[in-house]
């Protein structure tokens, strides 16, 4: 039998206490920002997770020095290599995370030419990266998109830009902060998205030495500077994890502490969580606080929402969430609008007995992007379902953690296919689920 199955004995509630450390979605792009500074940068709190091993590899090859600290989750990176780096076997990184197309800037600063392998990341879409090339291009870098990935350079330097993205898109505006501070003049990026984990990477680049203003209206100014230091940085805390946790309990009619999670980064979930019926409690202690969430007993209500950009509900919490509402008593609507295809999932959990339609159509709100375009992308939830247990191969990293609750929710015992893919973004995963009192080995 194939290591990367785990076996999940469901039906009962998980109790009791998990910690989250630095959010995956900030840390790996701080990761790529210490190739800007001068000097070396540390950072704490973070999670071993797949993900962070991926960039860790992918700077080594670029001559970044990496090394763990004294304390756990303390990693120090020195790039005082980088542009003495062979970065030869840097294809090794094709299909393996998103994280490489960040690199684009600064090594075109250190080094004024890039090459980027194909990209990963979770097929929940075509994911285009147009607005990055664009954006780039502008600055001055020259683009050859060839079969192996993309060589770029940056023949006159790189210069500041007035850019309004078509989409408030995280990628996009990462790209172009690390681009712009170190470019020559002002960049005025409008329509950019605002997540905490965006705002969590200005704080790092400001201590760095950048000057960004974050105006209102979505735009964010940045004053290029000729030089970077290095950083020293604790990350906001994995707002995703956390939510997939609370989502875990209210779907198993569980308890769970999270420690480290934070309120002000959660708002938008704890909304949706108190609408449903899900009790949360807030400590906001900074050395040992976080969020418990359970089911209080009783029906949970349905709800209708959106995924939206910041400050609207995650995209990232929803699939956890909808296992969830397979438990509410009432039909729920959950219209996604960052991604077209991230309702694949749901036809295993119809398997397990959930009653989940998807539509084309925009339901349950505004229109969005995707409307009319034949992509099935608002889903109908019709609960209570009793779920039972079934084989489930994981597609990718948030539907497979949903999978992973659903078959914890169900009665029976259930083969997980794939769970390694999980590791990519949850830290100790089998660990908390035992601690958590769940039944699951390998
Ligand atoms: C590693 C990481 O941080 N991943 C997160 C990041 O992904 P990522 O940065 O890839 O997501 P984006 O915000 O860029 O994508 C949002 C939307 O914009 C579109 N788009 C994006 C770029 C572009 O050049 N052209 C274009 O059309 C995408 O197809 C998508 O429909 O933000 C997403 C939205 O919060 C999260 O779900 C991901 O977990
Ligand atoms: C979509 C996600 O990640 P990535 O962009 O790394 O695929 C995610 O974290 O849910």
């Amino acid at each position: 039998m194939s290591d990367d199955v785990l076996i999940v004995s469901g039906g009962s509630p998980l109790k009791g206490e998990v910690r989250v450390r630095g959010a995956k979605n900030l840390v790996s792009k701080a990761m790529v920002a210490t190739v800007l500074g001068e000097s070396p940068s540390t950072m704490y709190d973070v999670p071993r997770i797949r993900d962070v091993e991926i960039v860790r590899g992918l700077l080594e090859l670029h001559g970044v020095k990496v090394t763990n600290g004294a304390l756990d989750g303390e990693l120090r990176f020195d790039p005082s290599n980088v542009e003495r780096a062979g970065v030869d076997e840097i294809n090794v990184h094709a299909g393996s995370s998103r994280i490489p197309i960040l690199l684009c800037g600064p090594l075109l600063h250190r080094l004024g030419h890039a090459f980027i392998p194909d990209l990963g990341g979770c097929h929940i879409g075509p994911r285009p990266i147009d607005y990055h090339l664009e954006a780039l291009r502008r600055f001055g870098a020259v683009v050859d998109k060839t079969p192996e990935g993309l060589h770029l350079s940056a023949p006159d330097g790189l210069h500041g830009i007035k850019y309004e993205l078509d989409y408030p898109s995280v990628g996009a505006t990462e790209q172009i902060l690390l681009t712009a501070v170190l470019a020559e003049g002002v960049t005025e990026l409008s329509n950019a998205a605002v997540e905490p984990e965006i705002i969590d990477l200005i704080c790092i680049l400001q201590k760095m030495g950048a000057i960004i203003k974050v105006h209102t209206n979505r735009v964010i100014e940045i004053q290029g500077v000729p030089r970077l230091g290095g950083f020293s940085h604790r990350p906001i805390p994995d707002r995703i994890e956390a939510a997939s946790w609370a989502s875990a309990a209210l779907a198993t009619k569980g308890d769970i502490t999270v420690k480290g999670a934070r309120q002000a980064d959660m708002t938008t979930y704890l909304n949706v969580f108190r609408s449903i019926g899900g009790e949360f409690e807030i400590d906001d202690n900074p050395v040992d606080g976080g969020i418990r969430f359970w089911h209080p007993g009783g029906d949970l209500r349905p709800v209708a929402l959106e995924t939206d950009v910041h400050p609207g509900f995650m995209t990232d919490w929803q699939q956890p969430l909808v296992v969830a509402l397979t438990q509410a008593n009432g039909l729920s609507v959950v219209h996604e609008t960052v991604y077209e295809k991230r309702f694949g999932y749901t036809s295993a959990l119809n398997q397990m007995g959930a009653h989940i339609q998807v539509f084309q159509d925009c339901l349950g709100g505004t229109p969005c992007r995707f409307g009319r375009m034949g992509f099935r992308h608002s889903a109908v939830i019709a609960g209570p379902a009793k779920l039972h247990a079934t084989d489930l191969v994981i597609p990718d990293l948030r539907a497979g953690f949903s999978h992973l609750i659903a078959a914890l929710a169900a009665e029976g015992t259930s083969r997980v296919h794939g769970v390694d893919l999980i590791n990519r973004g949850y830290e100790d995963f089998e660990a908390k689920l035992a601690n958590l009192g769940a039944t699951v080995s390998r």
